[in-house]
């Protein structure tokens, strides 16, 4: 059985892990989910997500309380899946474009990223995005449609530093008509800037089990 951890320092862990129930429950997977604070609960993981909330708090409280280390050798293991969104996705970078002094990033992805990148928490907004073209639907559920995917205060990816290594998943246009990177893939590491656990659908988390945990 595989195991499935949760980052659970600050934000939103329990959203993701009621997802991925959700996912093992519908489809029977051989999964486990299971709450992350410890070097010892994270030791036992084959898989790691970072939820969306606060990078600045997210990191500060991984350094007091001694689990920074151990997270920065777990996400630099390639026989690991990782997940970051949003704050998670900041906090997995190589290099942060703004604020950057506030936050002490585990490195591992190699990308650049921008926080708040569409401003404030009153400019949060829904957009229907469609991941047809990398996710591989499950013929168990329906797949038909757009997913909705949240975004707070959400950063975007200004800079791929790894071209070889990391593909872009999906960008979406800014007001402006611009290209902004909101997902992408390295190797074993999925890093998004926004929230698929606070929409009401399982497709993306069940995209991610079968993806990169379950592998078959
Ligand atoms: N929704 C979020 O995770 C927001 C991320 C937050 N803006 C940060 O910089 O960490």
């Amino acid at each position: 059985m595989k195991r499935v951890g949760v980052l659970a320092l600050q934000g939103a862990f329990k959203e993701h892990a009621e997802l991925i129930e959700a996912c093992v429950r519908e489809n029977s997977y051989s999964i486990a989910v299971c709450e992350v604070k410890t070097a010892e609960q994270l030791a036992l993981c084959d898989a790691l997500i970072i939820p969306g909330g606060e990078s600045t708090a997210m990191s500060l409280i991984a350094q007091r309380c001694g689990i920074f280390e151990p997270l920065q050798e777990f996400v630099r293991d390639p026989t690991k899946a990782i997940w970051g969104t949003c704050a998670g996705l900041i906090f997995l970078a190589r290099e942060i474009t703004s604020d950057a002094q506030l936050v002490k990033p585990l490195g591992a992805l190699s990308v650049a990223v921008q926080r708040n990148a569409f401003g404030r928490q009153s400019h949060s907004f829904v957009a229907q995005c469609d991941f047809s073209s990398f996710m591989v639907p499950n013929p168990k559920l329906p797949q038909n449609g757009p997913f909705p995917t949240v975004f707070i205060r959400a950063p975007v990816i200004d800079r791929v530093l790894d071209p070889a290594n990391v593909q872009i998943l999906h960008e979406i246009q800014s007001p402006a008509g611009h290209s902004l990177v909101v997902a992408v893939r390295q190797n074993n590491i999925l890093g998004t800037s926004f929230h698929p656990e606070l929409a009401d659908d399982n497709r993306f988390h069940d995209w991610f089990l079968r993806e990169f945990v379950i592998k078959e």
